[in-house]
């Protein structure tokens, strides 16, 4: 016999974020099979933003040279205390708090299980049970790809082989590290890792870190991460052996042709895939696309009746603040379709995909909207466009600093922001008024001289972007 709900949530990442007071009283299920809370709190954004401070700080100690300040002791890093002030003072009791409140709600049943389905609205679990609803949510995100190399095709941090699950929670920092890839997570890790003192070698496939963004920053920062720790551009691993001592040798092929690496730690970070597969999701009717990614509507419903999804099973961009909003959406929706939004005229709400924005936490920081240069000249989409270095505003002067860029992107008759491509000291903060400028439609020239701007500021390297691109009437 099957226990029925009215809603079952499959995942406690974002999908923990749609129990509503609006939703308060219904039979709600909530099904996970990890650790409560998901990737963003346990093994993602959170943790690794903890790590990147230290790491950030390690390198603000040897930059402050130039500034004048010379810092005679050698700098220690004490990992273990860096490690524990993460997890054990904070993630931790986070979770077991967020789990804990959640089982005192009368109303809701947590299941420590996995789920799949096994037919319209109907999950097996595998503490063997069978749950059925009226309205399902799968919030079931993704996992961390692993290599198709003997020893490196699983997890093993007692052998030392990784993936950002386990990665930030080893007992003691490597000599040597190998950091297989080149996007976010290897290259947030590569800044962290090298920072901290390991020896990393990072090897990815292509022939730049960070390819997907605007092509002078992902070249930019490719040349300062060649700077400060070994990269091997356009290079795969061919094989892995472990010897009785426990290190590691990889073999690479690649632009230096074939070579070998000895490392005592192997970080696997190529990409992540969505887990509407391994729910079995084809039994239930709810479709995958080639990519694997659960198919939705504007408003999260998948194709199958009252079945809605979000977050990394349901789109491409894998990222918390996307997770966030498709999770508005679904409680939004979820309480006009069980007739509980407090506005008794309320109707469904559509996810606003317009200008998602994301952050590489490296060193610099990057972070982007919008389309990259190259993509606007492929859609042949008119642009006028403005890069303003860091280095030529004041504030630029007093970090000293050499790398920053802002490119800003803008529509050539209305002025309207197309998109925007930042690298430099705090791009994550920076960038937000142009997200907010392009969201609410106002214009490059609106925003650069409608408001103040702080002088002497490092938000200044907007305004002279936004004052630098070529527009009518200026
Ligand atoms: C190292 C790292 C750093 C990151 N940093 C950032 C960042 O700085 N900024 C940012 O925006 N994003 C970042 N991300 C991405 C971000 O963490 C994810 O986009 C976000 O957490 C996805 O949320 P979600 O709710 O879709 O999935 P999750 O939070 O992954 O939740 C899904 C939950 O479902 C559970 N589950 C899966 N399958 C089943 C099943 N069959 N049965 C029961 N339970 C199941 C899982 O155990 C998991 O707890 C990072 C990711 C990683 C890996
Ligand atoms: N700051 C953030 O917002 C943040 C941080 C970490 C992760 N994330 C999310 O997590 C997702 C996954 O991140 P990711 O970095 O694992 O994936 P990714 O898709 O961004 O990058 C994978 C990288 O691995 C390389 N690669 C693939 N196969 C390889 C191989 N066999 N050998 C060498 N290199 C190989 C690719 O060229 C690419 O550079 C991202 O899409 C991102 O949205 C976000």
């Amino acid at each position: 016999m099957a226990t029925h709900h009215d809603l079952i949530i499959i995942g406690t990442g974002s999908g923990n974020s749609l129990l509503t007071p609006e939703l308060d009283g219904l039979d709600i299920a909530i099904v996970e099979e990890g650790t409560f809370g998901g990737t963003c709190l346990n093994v993602g954004c959170i943790p690794t933003k903890m790590l990147v401070l230290p790491a950030d700080r390690v390198l603000e100690s040897r930059e402050a040279e130039r500034l004048g300040v010379h810092i005679s002791r050698e700098v220690e890093v004490d990992w273990p205390a860096i490690r524990d002030r993460i997890f054990t003072d904070r993630i931790d009791q986070i979770a077991a708090g967020g789990e804990r409140y959640r089982r005192s709600q009368d109303f809701v049943t947590v299941y420590a299980a996995t789920a799949r389905f096994v037919g319209e609205r109907r999950l097996a679990l595998s503490t063997g049970e069978e749950i059925t609803a009226d309205r399902v949510v799968v919030a079931a995100g993704s996992r961390a790809d692993l290599l198709d190399v003997d020893g490196l095709d699983r997890v093993d941090p007692a052998r030392g082989v990784h993936t950002s699950d386990t990665v930030m929670r080893m007992d003691e920092l490597p000599q040597r590290m190998a950091i297989i890839g080149g996007g976010f997570v290897a290259c947030e890790f590569a800044h962290v890792f090298s920072s901290l003192g390991v020896e990393v070698t990072q090897v990815q496939r292509s022939g730049r870190l960070l390819r997907a963004e605007d092509e002078a920053i992902s070249r930019r920062y490719t040349e300062l991460a060649r700077g400060r720790h070994d990269l091997r551009l356009e290079t795969v691993v061919s094989s892995a052996t472990r010897s009785d001592t426990g290190t590691w040798t990889l073999a690479l092929k690649g632009l230096d042709g074939d070579t070998d690496v000895e490392v005592d730690a192997v970080l696997v970070a190529v990409g992540r895939t969505p887990n509407g597969s391994r729910l079995g999701v084809e039994a239930a009717g709810i479709e995958l696309d080639d990519r694997g990614v659960v198919v939705v509507d504007e408003q999260q419903r998948t194709t199958a009746d009252g079945v809605w999804a979000l977050g990394d099973v349901a789109n491409t961009w894998q990222l918390k603040h996307v997770a966030n909003h498709e999770a508005r959406v679904v409680a939004h929706n979820l309480a006009v379709d069980t007739g509980r939004h407090r506005d008794p005229d309320a109707t469904p709400m559509d996810a606003d995909h317009r200008f998602v924005p994301h952050a590489v936490f490296g060193h610099p920081q990057i972070a982007a909207f919008g389309p990259t240069r190259a993509e606007l000249d492929e859609a042949g989409t008119p642009y006028v466009s403005y890069t303003q270095s860091f280095g030529d505003t004041a504030y630029g002067w007093a970090l000293e600093d050499t790398t920053g860029i802002l490119s800003v992107y803008a529509d050539p008759t209305t002025g309207l922001l197309l998109s925007a491509h930042c690298m430099g000291p705090q791009a994550s903060t920076l960038i937000q008024p142009l997200i907010q400028a392009a969201s609410f439609g106002q214009s490059a020239r609106e925003v650069a001289r409608g408001q103040y701007w702080i002088h002497p500021a490092l938000a200044e390297v907007v305004e002279n972007a936004l004052l630098g691109l070529d527009l009518p009437g200026e």
